[in-house]
């Protein structure tokens, strides 16, 4: 048994991106080393943490101190290698990025805005506009393709961004806040589109964001930096059952719950898995009956209680509490239930409510505090 155990272990994913940076800008120092495989790394931390540092470092438009950079399926793997006097210029470096503002040419169409990478880079004409078609057609904008930006929706223009940013093939892309331009209901939608394009995307994404719900709806690790060093690197799950610092307990503190889309009013949202329903006051729009969505719950919004609550909330569940987290004034109370909750309540109700593992509680939410997007 031991040995078809061991031959099914999986092995670790390949590193693709191996990285170290030691950048210096007047006060701020940024020490880093990152080894990532394909897929998505969310990079968080308070402002000023350094990771727009980080990125423009790998881009090229910033020469570090000291360290290294290899990205293994890059044309040029060696990009950085201080030691050895290696720093490949930016524009030799394969990298696809994608700021808040997507910074398109206005007087051109979106074809040629999107095609203008391959043709730089080479690419005869008309094949550089049928890969820009193909980029466009992916991310959902194959209709504008002859608009200019002037006439696209904010959420359009960023998914051409996008668009224009994979139609290089680049080994590397990087989204600096790429969301954080957009309206709320713009937002959840674009999300939506960016995570689905980005799990078709054969190389490394490093997404830097503010945005919990960027972080643990598109990336499949999360590296937290604090004053230029690395405070936290793990899986959603890791940093959700042992977050290490109080910026990562709130970013993976926000209660999320996947389901499908009962339109209403009100909508209601059937959790994956739970037999419950989360009942919302907002009428989001583009989610029809039976979509895949996410309501998330900031966990400050769940109340708890020793006795059924009469009134207004639509959201009431019997739940027992897992465990309690004391940080500071506040706590963070594990609720087990028809939906698995997060409260965060006061060191007050802990005493109050005497809420110790085990302890049988009532919990609620009210439909105003619930949000719904794509999920
Ligand atoms: N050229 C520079 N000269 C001096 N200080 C700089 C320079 N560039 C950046 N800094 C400082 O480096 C630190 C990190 O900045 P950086 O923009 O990388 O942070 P960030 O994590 O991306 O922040 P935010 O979330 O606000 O975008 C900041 O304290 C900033 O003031």
């Amino acid at each position: 048994m031991g040995a078809v155990n061991a031959a099914a272990a999986p092995s670790p994913d390949p590193v693709a991106l191996d990285a170290h940076l030691v950048v210096e800008a007047g006060d701020f120092s940024l020490d880093l080393e990152l080894g990532c495989a394909v897929g998505v790394t969310a990079l968080l931390g308070p402002n000023g943490s350094g990771k727009t540092t980080a990125l423009t470092a790998l881009a090229g438009l910033r020469r570090p101190r000291a360290g290294h950079v290899r990205v293994a399926d890059a044309p040029e793997p060696e990009w950085l290698d201080l030691d050895r006097g290696v720093d490949l210029p930016a524009d030799r470096r394969s990298v696809g990025l994608v700021l808040a503002e997507p910074l398109l040419f206005p007087h051109l169409d979106l074809v040629e805005n999107v095609a203008f990478g391959p043709r730089s880079r080479g690419m005869p004409r008309r094949a550089a506009r049928a890969r820009a078609s193909l980029e466009l057609e992916r991310v959902g904008l194959g209709d504008l393709a002859r608009r200019r930006p002037g006439g696209l929706s904010s959420g359009q223009a960023q998914r051409a961004a996008l668009a224009r940013a994979l139609a290089t093939d680049p080994a590397l892309l990087l989204l600096d806040e790429p969301l954080s331009a957009l309206d709320p209901q713009t937002r959840s939608a674009t999300r939506a589109d960016l995570a689905r394009r980005l799990r078709e995307f054969a190389g490394v994404t490093l997404l830097v964001t503010h945005d919990p719900v960027d972080a643990l709806t598109m990336a499949d690790r999360l590296v937290f930096l604090d004053g230029g060093r690395v405070t936290q690197d793990g899986t959603p799950a890791d940093v959700v059952a042992h977050p290490r610092t109080a910026y990562a307990a709130q970013v993976v503190g926000l209660n999320l719950l996947a389901g499908t889309v009962r339109s209403g009013p009100p909508v209601v949202v059937a959790v994956d898995g739970a037999g419950a329903e989360v009942v919302t006051a907002e009428e989001p729009g583009g989610l029809a009956d039976g979509s895949r969505a996410l309501a998330t719950v900031d966990p400050a919004a769940v109340s708890v209680h020793r006795e059924r609550p009469a009134g207004s909330p639509r959201n009431v569940w019997p739940v027992v509490v897992t465990e309690v987290t004391m940080a500071g004034q506040r706590a963070r109370v594990g609720l087990d239930g028809p939906v698995p909750l997060v409260a965060e309540i006061t060191a007050g109700s802990v005493a109050e409510l005497g809420v110790v593992a085990g302890t049988r509680l009532w919990a609620s939410v009210k439909a105003t505090e619930v949000r719904v997007q794509p999920g």
